[in-house]
């Protein structure tokens, strides 16, 4: 980026050091906006906290819930046209961090300073130094501590053997339902531990049976309560709460759950009314005796505040998710910090003497809570439990997943370049087999299709999927979409349309129709059925089919971004992979991208790239991980 002092990216009050800094790319006019107008506010003029205050709102802005004070200076800065940086952000003009430190101190902006009127700011000391808040972001980390803290509790009330014996039942042995599972087996500690206290966290990969275990909690919740247990399902976006829905009630009959469990929104649960208020809340507490959240790690911080203070202290509440993957589009990683806060609370003896052999069990390094595991083994006074053991794939998948998961990219790159059947790895020109898995996937899916046969096609079209990080430029969507469109046209002989509606054209909704239960992110085909063109989408055994003018909005998916992929699963994924200096590749992309396959992973990337992605790690600064000196 080159910008004139007359650009509109450049806030026109901003002087000295907030004029730098913005002229860089380091921060945004919005930022120094945000600061200067509190500033002239409280009545704060010292530049220190004036850009102490920009770099918290730009925090917030990326994704942290605060500005941590002792990584100042991790910021990055604009791009020339060659794509090199425009200054090094070491050259900007940084004030000295105790001068930061001191101003704000002393700042009337901050909470707990006496003068000022409007104290927006926080800073709070912790044992790992100090981080500085935008107030209303640390009254909600302190909201989830406390009610946290507050739900550390145990549960009265249980039949110890009852429950036991219901353990064993669900758990049992793969070979001989009468003998309980090898231990140890964590999912029959997360089902205990949720059984015995009211918050859990279960944490695990993709295919490591958090949904399995989910079913199987439900079930020995209502075994251990009656069937007119009030069971609340919710995950973050629409299309993940219709995924929670199918699994539970594919498990309906065999489980003996209560017949028609619905999931909805988070958001929808809490009774959303316009202007950002809830129908539930502290004083209006949620209907519900056990609730559980899928996919918490796309939550935000705001509304997992917002949801803890809906709960009724005795409610059970589940979370579940993988915290390596891709965190929320809002501020927080919260189902990464709810895994790695401080240990504090204490184990309910029930749990101890029902989860006894599992515990004890370190026979088994790849489950155990043994030496390497004894962190989890901790955590488990947190009510977090860690599911490890990946049931739907394992083999290069897998090691290259933990490899990206680790940091270590030599070893990444080693698996990438094996040979397995399961991983490939090509430079950025070298596409053949690349295009031969885009058309023969098209082919298949047009062919099943125009024989409007909806599940085969629907099958079919998870085959293959292309992913990008980006959406625009030479690495994102639109520019693969319209490759794919030329390959496939170019191997079929037929003109792909757009705008006009074609058996076998893969359709990706883009935004919400709760009244036709089709969520943004969700994916379908178009199938010809008899004279009619409809559009199917995969609903558990049962397909969707809607006609295509009914869709809320929609387009043709032949790329996607490894976002929007984020809860799916495909056959083969290729990942195309952006330039090394992209602020995008990062690890938890690549760990995202890579776990989406179920039988071939293909990175289409320079080495640089894959060691960039691997190395750059989201940090998202956030006190919730740390002891707090208030
Ligand atoms: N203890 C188990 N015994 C037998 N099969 C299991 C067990 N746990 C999980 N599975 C099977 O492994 C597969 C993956 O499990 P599941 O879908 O529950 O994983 P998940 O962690 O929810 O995955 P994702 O996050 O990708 O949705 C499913 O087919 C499930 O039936």
């Amino acid at each position: 980026m080159t910008v004139s002092t007359t650009d509109v990216r450049i806030a026109q009050r901003g002087k000295g050091a907030l004029r730098a800094f913005n002229e860089a790319g380091a921060l945004v006019a919005a930022d120094v906006h945000v600061a200067l107008r509190l500033a002239a506010l409280g009545g704060e003029d010292d530049p220190d906290v004036h850009l102490a205050t920009a770099l918290a709102v730009r925090a917030v802005r990326s994704g942290s819930v605060c500005l941590d004070l002792t990584r100042l200076r991790d910021v990055t800065v604009a791009e020339d046209d060659e794509g090199n940086p425009v200054v090094d952000p070491a050259d900007l003009p940084w004030p000295r961090d105790e001068d930061v430190l001191d101003a704000l101190r002393r700042s009337p902006l901050v909470v707990g300073g006496d003068r000022g009127p409007l104290r927006p700011l926080r800073l709070v000391d912790t044992t790992d130094g100090p981080l500085l808040y935008l107030d209303r972001y640390f009254r909600q980390e302190q909201t989830i501590r406390h009610v946290l803290a507050e739900r550390s509790g145990t549960l009265p009330g249980l039949d110890e053997q009852r429950l036991a014996a219901v353990l064993d039942e669900l758990f049992h042995h793969p070979d001989d339902p009468s003998r309980p599972s090898p231990a140890p087996d964590r999912q029959r500690v997360a089902a205990a531990l949720a059984a015995t206290h009211p918050t859990t966290v279960i944490a695990g990969g993709p295919g490591t049976g958090k949904t399995h275990t989910v079913a199987r909690i439900l079930a020995l919740l209502t075994r251990l309560h009656g069937s007119d247990l009030r069971i609340g399902l919710a995950a973050p976006t629409g299309k993940a709460a219709a995924r929670l829905q199918e699994s539970v009630r594919e498990q309906e009959t065999a489980l003996g759950l209560p017949p028609h469990l619905t999931a909805m929104t988070v958001h929808r649960m809490l009774g959303w009314r316009p202007g950002g208020r809830y129908r539930y809340h502290a004083t209006n507490h949620l209907p519900y005796d056990v609730i559980i959240v899928d996919e918490t790690s796309m939550v935000s911080l705001t509304i997992m505040c917002r949801l803890l203070e809906a709960v009724r202290p005795d409610t059970r509440l589940i979370f579940v998710g993988d915290p390596d993957q891709l965190a929320s589009v809002d501020a927080g990683a919260v189902l990464a910090d709810l895994v790695a806060r401080p240990v504090t609370g204490t184990l309910d003896p029930v749990f101890e003497r029902v989860a006894a052999r599992d515990l004890a069990a370190v026979n088994d390094s790849r489950e155990a809570f043994g030496p390497e595991g004894s962190d989890d083994r901790e955590r488990l006074r947190n009510g977090v439990v860690s599911l490890s053991r990946g049931r739907r794939f394992d083999g290069a998948i897998a090691d290259l997943a933990a490899a990206v998961r680790k940091g270590g990219a030599d070893r990444v790159l080693k698996i990438l370049r094996s040979g397995d059947p399961m991983v490939s790895f090509h430079d950025p020109g070298e596409l053949d087999t690349l295009r031969e898995d885009v058309v023969r996937s098209a082919e298949a899916v047009m062919e099943a299709a125009e024989a409007g046969d909806i599940d085969t096609t629907l099958v079919r079209s998870e085959d293959h999927r292309l992913l990008c990080a980006h959406r625009d430029g030479p690495a994102g969507v639109q520019f693969w979409a319209r490759r794919a469109t030329e390959w496939i046209g170019e191997a079929t002989g037929r003109r792909l349309d757009p705008d006009r509606w074609y058996p076998g054209q893969p359709l990706l909704v883009t935004a919400n129709d709760h009244d036709l239960q089709i969520y943004n992110g969700d994916t379908g085909v178009v199938v010809r059925q008899g004279d009619e063109l409809v559009a199917a989408f995969a609903r558990g055994r049962t397909p969707y089919v809607l006609r295509p003018s009914q869709l809320p909005a929609v387009s043709t998916v032949y790329a996607m971004t490894i976002h929007r992929s984020q809860g799916s699963q495909y056959g083969t994924v290729s990942v195309v992979l952006p330039d090394a200096r992209s602020a995008l590749l990062t690890r938890e992309l690549l760990y995202t991208a890579i776990t989406r396959a179920r039988t071939h992973v293909r990175i289409v990337g320079t080495e640089d790239a894959v060691r960039a992605g691997v190395a750059r790690q989201v940090l998202r600064a956030s006190g919730l991980r740390r002891e707090i000196r208030v």
